[in-house]
């Protein structure tokens, strides 16, 4: 029998190579569709790719119609912050116009269940730490807005079609495949993880901190790191109950802890056993002092936990991935 197959838009990207790995294991065949603008086909292992943009109907069309997928699972998209700022309207045309794209797909080829990656950044600044998902969602940055706007899209198209949908809203995806098949490389480097790797490694000169006066106890940021391939995990469940007739709604992917910017960078410094360089810099327009969020809805509706999230684990595989054979032989073949 052949396995089903899922359509996974941005399935060459960090997560959703993650995600297909996930499927893969689970039983699925992940078809991931990408224009790798910021992917990579080395990533795409277990399943075919399909070259393509999101916004590309005909193209959605055709390989919808060649693959005819069960479901959905959307990663497709523009992610980063402090970008978003600066070019505002790429991030509506990939992250909006590109989700309305595909709605228009699914609702005319009849895909019953979407699972969305939404983004902690639709909160905008916390009143309270860890969050729920009912806390008020009022972004403060274009990136945020834009996938704001996608989840309110999806939910009204769910109200009427009847399609199943799934927002997960991650907090900062952090790590790499334990097995070491996969990380994060994205080309455009801007996360702090990644980043911080690189400087210590002497690959990049200084590592800038941006920010030193937040109201935190040190003053740098602090985020809610989430270990890529227990997310990776909970959209496997978060499929699965969706196509059980799970109803439609929203999950924080989160631990509920919080790490601050400078806690990584010594946690760092213990992993890697080398000074991380530091500057301080001035803080980066449209970033939130903390982002931490309450997983109990998920870790209930999905009994998923969120494994290998402390801070040492998922520092211990970036830095494996990050000096291992797999990332410079991949890097050697883009
Ligand atoms: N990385 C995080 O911590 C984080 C946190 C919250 C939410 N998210 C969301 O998760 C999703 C995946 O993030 P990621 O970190 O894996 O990013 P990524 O950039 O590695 O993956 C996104 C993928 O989408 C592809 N893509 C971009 N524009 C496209 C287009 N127009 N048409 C087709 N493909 C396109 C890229 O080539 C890439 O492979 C994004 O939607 C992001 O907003 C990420
Ligand atoms: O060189 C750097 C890079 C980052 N940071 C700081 O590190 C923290 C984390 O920044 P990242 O760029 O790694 O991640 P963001 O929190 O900005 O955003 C990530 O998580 C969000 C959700 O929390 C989004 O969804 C988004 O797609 C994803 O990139 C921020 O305080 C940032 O100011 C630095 O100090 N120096």
């Amino acid at each position: 029998m052949h396995a089903r197959a899922v359509l996974v838009t941005g399935g060459a990207g960090y997560i959703g190579s993650h995600v297909c790995k996930a499927l893969a294991e689970a039983g699925w065949t992940p078809v991931a569709y990408d224009n790798l603008s910021n992917g990579h086909a080395w990533a795409v292992r277990w399943g075919p790719l399909e070259k393509g943009d999101i916004r590309d109907r005909d193209r959605l069309r055709a390989v919808v119609a060649t693959h005819r997928p069960d479901a959905v699972l959307h990663f497709a998209g523009r992610i980063e912050v402090g970008e978003s700022l600066k070019a505002p309207l790429e991030f509506y045309d990939v992250n909006v116009s590109g989700t309305l794209t595909l709605l228009d797909v699914m609702v005319e080829a009849g895909i019953q269940a979407l699972v969305f990656s939404s983004t902690a950044a639709t909160y905008g600044v916390l009143e309270s730490t860890p969050a729920p998902e009912t806390h008020p969602c009022d972004p403060i940055n274009p990136y945020g807005r834009s996938k704001l706007v996608a989840e309110r899209m999806i939910a009204d198209v769910g109200a009427a079609t009847g399609m199943g949908w799934t927002s997960l809203r991650y907090f900062n995806a952090a790590g790499a495949d334990p097995q070491g098949a996969i990380g994060e490389a994205h080309r455009n480097e801007t996360h702090l993880i990644p980043l911080a790797i690189e400087a210590a490694l002497g690959e990049r000169g200084v590592f800038s901190v941006f920010g030193r006066d937040y109201p935190t106890p040190d003053g740098s940021c602090i985020r809610d790191f989430i270990h890529v391939s227990y997310l990776a995990q909970a959209h496997v469940l978060a499929l699965k109950r969706l196509l059980d007739g799970g109803a439609s709604t929203t999950f924080n992917l989160g631990t509920g802890l919080g790490a601050s910017v400078l806690d990584v960078l010594c946690c760092l410094e213990t992993v890697a056993g080398v000074p991380v360089p530091t500057e301080y810099r001035e803080s980066r327009a449209g970033d939130p002092p903390a982002l931490v969020g309450d997983p109990s809805r998920a870790k209930t509706a999905l009994s998923w936990t969120p494994c290998r999230s402390d801070l040492t684990s998922i520092i211990a595989d970036a830095w494996r991935w990050h000096t291992g054979d797999m990332f410079s032989r991949s890097f050697a073949a883009v």
